[in-house]
């Protein structure tokens, strides 16, 4: 098998109740390593709850979820995180008085490990500095990095956030709606960010936003009431009956 076909994160009947409930119901699904795979669905379609049963955050009622192979079912996020997969988080969770700079010195000192080391070598810091200047730059912050991240604009704390999932320098990136809340300007500007940072990883994505998911997505996953409803291209399911029927009666329920 050729890399990009191989499968990256799969789930097999996965399945997650609440109280009875069934926010994910036996979904069966192939992320392709080298992919953007989007989830996408209307509200209350299992997407968060997919997401934190990818990440560990959840564990299922029943079904399997393996990484590259490696069977991570029910295992703890520090655990899933050190199989390769790394994700962002949809509520902005930065210190306001701390930079940029020390924002993602924390990530990669808590990635390496060095973080309760007191007494570091020269070397060890001026390596971390031009990683750090790296990551920065890589989302376009390197010029605002001593700057408090309090006085920074949505968009570039969102940016930030993004920097500190690449800190951590994950083959697999999940990223739960990086443009939730941004004006369209930073909205392309995050499509060009992500498609980036994309380059050599598998991102799953999870975004409100048809643009992003079009101009991101290699495939996209549609759910429904914790269901798969379809699958495809961008172009194909878009264009399927279900999905649109889906789509607009939640724009009716509305
Ligand atoms: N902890 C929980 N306890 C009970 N029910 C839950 C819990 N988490 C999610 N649900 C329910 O599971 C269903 C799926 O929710 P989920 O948040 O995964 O959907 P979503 O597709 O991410 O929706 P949205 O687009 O609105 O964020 C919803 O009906 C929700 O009310």
């Amino acid at each position: 098998m050729t890399a990009g076909e191989r499968v990256a994160v799969r789930t097999r009947a996965l399945t997650k109740e609440f109280r009875g409930f069934r926010a994910v119901d036996s979904v069966d699904l192939a992320v392709r390593e080298g992919s953007v795979h989007a989830l996408v669905g209307p509200n209350g379609a299992g997407k968060t709850t997919l997401f934190n049963l990818l990440t560990g955050f959840v564990a299922p009622t029943s079904g399997t979820i393996t990484v590259f192979d490696q069977d991570v079912t029910g295992r703890p996020p520090e655990q899933v995180a050190r199989c390769g997969v790394a994700r962002s988080f949809q509520i902005t969770s930065l210190f306001e008085t701390l930079t940029s700079r020390e924002h993602v010195e924390l990530a990669l000192q808590g990635h390496t490990r060095d973080g309760f080391r007191f007494w570091r070598s020269e070397k060890l810091l001026g390596r971390n500095r031009a990683r750090v200047d790296d990551l920065l730059a890589q989302v376009g912050l390197l010029p605002l990095a001593d700057k408090p991240v309090g006085l920074l604009a949505y968009g570039q704390k969102r940016a930030l956030e993004l920097s500190l999932v690449l800190a951590v320098d994950p083959p697999v990136m999940l990223l739960d709606e990086p443009t939730a809340g941004m004006g369209i300007e930073d909205v392309d500007r995050t499509i060009e960010l992500v498609r980036r940072i994309a380059v050599g990883r598998t991102v799953v994505l999870v975004d409100h936003n048809m643009h992003v998911v079009g101009s991101l997505a290699d495939r996209v996953t549609v759910l429904q009431q914790g269901r798969i409803l379809a699958e495809g291209t961008y172009d194909e399911v878009r264009n399927d009956e279900r999905v649109i029927t889906a789509y607009l009666g939640e724009a009716e329920h509305a």
